[in-house]
This record gives C-alpha cells, structure tokens and sequence, in this order.
C-alpha cells in the first residue's frame, strides 16, 4: 500500500500584488518519483520554496505525511530532504568527510547510514577524494546523498540536471529511482526539460503560469483490445543483467539490449507475463519492475505549454 508523503491543498502565493501560484492540488506518494515540469518562469522553484518552507504560503497548506507545513513546521520540515539551490559542500574536504561533518549535526545518524547513502548514489569509489575535484554530477550525487541521510520521507530536487552533460544526467536518471524503490521515499523532481527526466518519473505534473495544467502517469498501458496483439518495446530491471539477456535469447528467443540499468526487448503485450514469470523463477536473478513505455510524453508537453520551445 502506498501511503501519501505529501499533499498540496489549494496552494496559493502572492508576492507584492501578483499571484504566482493560483492553486496547485496533488498528492505524492511514498516510492514513487514525480517529476515537477513547466518552462522557466512557470513556478516550480517557487512551490518548492514553500515546500520546503523556505517562503510561506499565501493560501491552502502543504501537508507531509499529514503534518501541516504551516502548524506543525517541526514534525513536517523533519521528513524533508532536498537540494533547493547548490548543494552546501566543502571543496577543500573529502566526501566522507563532508558526510560525516553533516551526519555529526544530524541527531542519530550513524557511521552505518553514511556508508548506506554513500551505496545509494554509488559514491563509493570517489567517497574519499576532495569534493573540489568531483564533476558536477558527483557533487550533485553527494548532495543528495546529504539530503537523505536523516531518512525523510521526501527528497525534493530541484532542477538536479541543470548544467550536467548527459553522462552527469545518466548518472542521476540512473539513481533516483533506485533511491526511491530502496528508501521508500517520494522524489520530487523539477525541471524545465521534459526529456532529461521523463525516463526516471512515475508521474508527470506540468505547471504554467502558476496553475497545474496536466498530472499524467509516465508508464500507462493501453487497454485498448487493438493495441494487445501489438509489438511493443519491455524494459526490465532486473539482475544480474547478462543472465537475463541470456535466459531472454534462450527460452523465449527474444534478442535483448541494456539500456542503462533495464533491459529493453519488443514482445507481444500477451508474452509478458510467462517472460516475467520465467525470469521470477530463477533463483539467481532479481527482478525489480517491469515497464512499457508510452511515446515519449514531449509532444503532450509542447501542446499544453503551447510553445514550440521551452526554456
Ligand atoms: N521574490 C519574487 N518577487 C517577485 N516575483 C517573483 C519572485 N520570485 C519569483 N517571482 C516570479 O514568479 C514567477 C515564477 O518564478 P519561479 O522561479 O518559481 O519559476 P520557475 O518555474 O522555477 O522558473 P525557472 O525554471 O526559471 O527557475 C516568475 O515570473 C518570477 O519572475
């Protein structure tokens, strides 16, 4: 069962005499990664502010795990964890030792969960090199690395791929879901680029103006009875990835290729649940979600904003 970590109610901000956000509603679930979409100027940065309680709401709440940003701040605020601007690093220290310097002035973080966060956004290897010479993307790794060691139950993003190469944003695509799959927490993601961060979303919120324009599930199947006998692309996230590709070619005499950390194939929709059910009963392989992407969501995009370029 999933269970809501936050909850916008009618969230209303007016600065001077314009209204700049008109009344956002939508909830976020624990698990899932919801990606916060609407070109520069849209209002993103300034819902995540109040989110955050970095500014305060003009009307409505923001609700986490059911806790009142406005009335309970305490108990609500303690379930965050987020990268509003720059991560705070130290350059001239080591990862570890930026780590451990934000987990001593965290109550009850432990040398244990520095290790866990450290494994979560696959920081090991450069753990104990100085941050001045990280890349963008590995600073931005450690930062959210900061951002979960108290274990919230949100992690807020706000537009983590800006100025990363696509390598830096492979990397972060690459971890943000399985940050929210292992931790159980709701991500929040914003961006201007629909592309950069429709592969790592569950759920798509398009802001313009202020106002909520379009929520949109990224991964839904069609139901319609043509579209069943229709081939169509799987990507699986499974390991260890050379047996499945393997057992793929082998039982079912599908070819295979990795795409990042899934495994993509085309398939009749009416194959995938003995494919599934193959890969399920060996003893050795993990399987951790199964997906069929939609068309790319960009189009959709470009008509609601009405723009034929963003940013
Ligand atoms: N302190 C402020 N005073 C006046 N106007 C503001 C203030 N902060 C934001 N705005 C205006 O509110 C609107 C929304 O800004 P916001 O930064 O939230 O957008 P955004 O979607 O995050 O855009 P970007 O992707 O460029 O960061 C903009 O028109 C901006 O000019």
């Amino acid at each position: 069962m999933s269970e809501t970590a936050m909850e916008l109610v009618n969230v209303h901000k007016s600065i001077g005499r314009r209204e700049i956000i008109k009344g956002l509603s939508f909830s976020i679930q624990k698990g899932e990664v919801f990606g916060f979409i609407g070109p520069n100027g849209a209002g993103k940065t300034t819902t995540i502010r109040m989110m955050v309680g970095l500014i305060g709401i003009t009307s409505g709440d923001v609700k986490i795990l059911g806790n009142s940003i406005k009335t309970n701040y305490k108990q609500a605020i303690r379930e965050v964890g987020a990268i509003v601007e720059n991560p705070e690093l130290y350059p001239f220290m080591t990862g570890w030792q930026n780590l451990m310097h934000f987990a001593r002035m965290t109550p009850g973080v432990t040398k244990e969960r520095v290790n866990e966060v450290i494994k979560l956004v696959g920081m090991e290897k450069p753990i104990h090199e100085k941050v001045g010479r990280y890349s963008l993307g590995m600073r931005q790794r450690l930062g959210i690395a900061q951002a979960l060691l108290h274990q919230p139950s949100i992690l807020i993003l706000d537009e983590p791929t800006n100025g990363l190469d696509p390598a830096g944003i492979r990397e972060i695509r690459q971890y943000i879901r399985k940050i929210a799959i292992e931790e159980n927490v709701a991500v929040i993601i914003s961006s201007h680029l629909l592309s950069e961060i429709e592969q790592m979303c569950d759920r798509i919120g398009i802001i313009k103006h202020g106002e909520l324009i379009a929520l949109q599930t990224v991964h839904e199947t069609p139901t319609d009875d043509k579209q069943k006998t229709k081939q169509r692309q799987v990507m699986i996230e499974a390991t260890p990835i050379d047996k499945v590709i393997e057992l793929l070619e082998k039982k079912h005499n599908l070819k295979s290729k990795q795409l990042e950390e899934f495994i993509s194939f085309q398939c009749e929709k009416e194959n995938i649940p003995q494919i599934i059910g193959t890969l399920a009963e060996q003893k050795e392989i993990s399987v951790y979600q199964v997906t069929i992407p939609k068309e790319t969501l960009e189009d959709k995009f470009f008509d609601l904003i009405g723009e034929s370029e963003i940013g």
